[in-house]
């Protein structure tokens, strides 16, 4: 697919014909989603929250009987294929909640797919690289309708390896555990920083030592260290690197 590229500045835009793509790939709780929600809606670009797709996997998986919650059983990475594919996936921005809704089947996937047990469900079928090359079109073609801005672990090393701005948002485990701990607490839940700051390390463990498409940063891509820094001034340094790479802001 040709298209011009409205918001770039730079002056490739004659042998660049596609919209401009912003990854924002780091670990579980580094802020991602937060300056990935705000960057879409200040830019006005489709937002890919390429994590709910595994979650969403991980958690039909689990209802299949394919997997256990505590990584004891061996998966059938054909049997999840199956399933994966088996699946009609869309998102739908929700302005209310700050996040993108997710229709599987016809069926809203909300806050059910938001939590540290899906989570480890999603990074157990996320090892499998049929199950990731089967999601793999379904996230590219989100580039070819208008600028995206895409939140993951790959997307700037696989998915979209060419995109304008590659940005590497992490923070020390224990930032991010803090940070979980404020979030259940302010939800009215109940929250054990020792047992996330566990299950957050074993999460990163497994994502960053899995053979296809660990995660890692781009050999091009900045890396911002977020553990310092709340999430004003983390948009702030994202938006002026994003600029400093042709990207345009109008406000
Ligand atoms: N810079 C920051 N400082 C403190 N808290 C932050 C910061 N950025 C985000 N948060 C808060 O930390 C929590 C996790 O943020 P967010 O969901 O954006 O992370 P994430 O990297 O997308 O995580 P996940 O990969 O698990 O979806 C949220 O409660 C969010 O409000
Ligand atoms: N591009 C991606 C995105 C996510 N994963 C896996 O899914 C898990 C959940 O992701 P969140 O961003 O929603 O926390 C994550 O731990 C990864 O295992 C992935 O592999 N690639």
């Amino acid at each position: 697919m040709t298209v011009s590229n409205p918001n770039t500045n730079n002056n490739s835009e004659m042998t660049s014909l596609r919209y401009p793509v912003i990854c924002i790939d780091g670990p579980s709780g580094a802020g991602k989603g937060t300056v990935t929600w705000r960057l879409s809606q200040v830019l006005g670009y489709q937002l890919l929250d390429s994590g709910a797709l595994y979650r969403i996997v991980g958690l039909k998986a689990f209802e299949a009987g394919l997997m256990t919650a505590d990584a004891s059983q061996a998966i059938d990475e054909m049997a999840v294929l199956a399933l994966t594919q088996s699946l009609e996936i869309a998102f739908v921005p929700n302005n209310e909640s700050g996040r993108v809704d997710i229709i599987v089947n016809s069926e809203v996937v909300g806050e059910q797919v938001r939590n540290e047990t899906v989570g480890g469900y999603a990074s157990q079928i996320a090892v499998f690289s049929k199950v990731r090359q089967a999601l793999l079109k379904l996230q590219q073609d989100m580039a070819t309708r208008s600028g995206l801005v895409a939140d993951g672990r790959d997307m700037g090393t696989v998915v979209f390896s060419d995109a304008d701005v590659k940005v590497f948002l992490t923070a020390s485990a224990e930032a991010r555990a803090e940070r979980r701990v404020t979030q259940l607490l302010n939800a009215g839940q109940t929250a054990d920083f020792e047992a996330i700051l566990a299950t957050i390390k074993a999460r990163d463990d497994r994502d960053e030592n899995r053979s296809t498409a660990p995660s890692k940063p781009a050999k091009d891509a900045l890396l911002l260290d977020s553990s310092h820094l709340d999430a004003d001034a983390v948009y702030e340094q994202v938006k002026q690197y994003c600029q400093a790479q042709g990207i345009c802001f109008n406000s």
